[in-house]
């Protein structure tokens, strides 16, 4: 099972455009459509279910709110910031 990461590995490996909040990675991916955002939401879906590692995603109008902890562990591991990594770039 993956480590916790520590305070400063976290910082240190926090991909691009995304927020730690608290024991969870936190980005909002914005889209011009909604059905842009229902897109990127099933092709993550793909991407998590491939790594066997999956966010909580929240789709509103224009945007999608994805949250990464790995439940396992208590908090963020490098599945977290490899996941987040990977959504990235998936995002256009
Ligand atoms: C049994 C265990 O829940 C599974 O191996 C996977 C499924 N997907 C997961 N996703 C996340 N975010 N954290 C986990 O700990 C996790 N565990």
């Amino acid at each position: 099972m993956a480590e916790l990461l520590s305070d400063s590995e976290i910082t240190e490996r926090l991909p691009e455009d995304w927020e730690r909040e608290g024991d969870e990675i936190v980005r909002t991916f914005e889209f011009d459509a909604y059905l842009d955002a229902s897109g990127f939401l099933a092709a993550a879906a793909g991407v998590a279910e491939d790594a066997w590692h999956h966010p909580e995603m929240t789709i509103r109008w224009g945007e999608v709110e994805v949250r990464l902890t790995t439940h396992d562990a208590g908090g963020i591991t490098e599945n977290d910031v490899d996941m987040a990594e990977r959504l990235n770039g998936i995002y256009e």
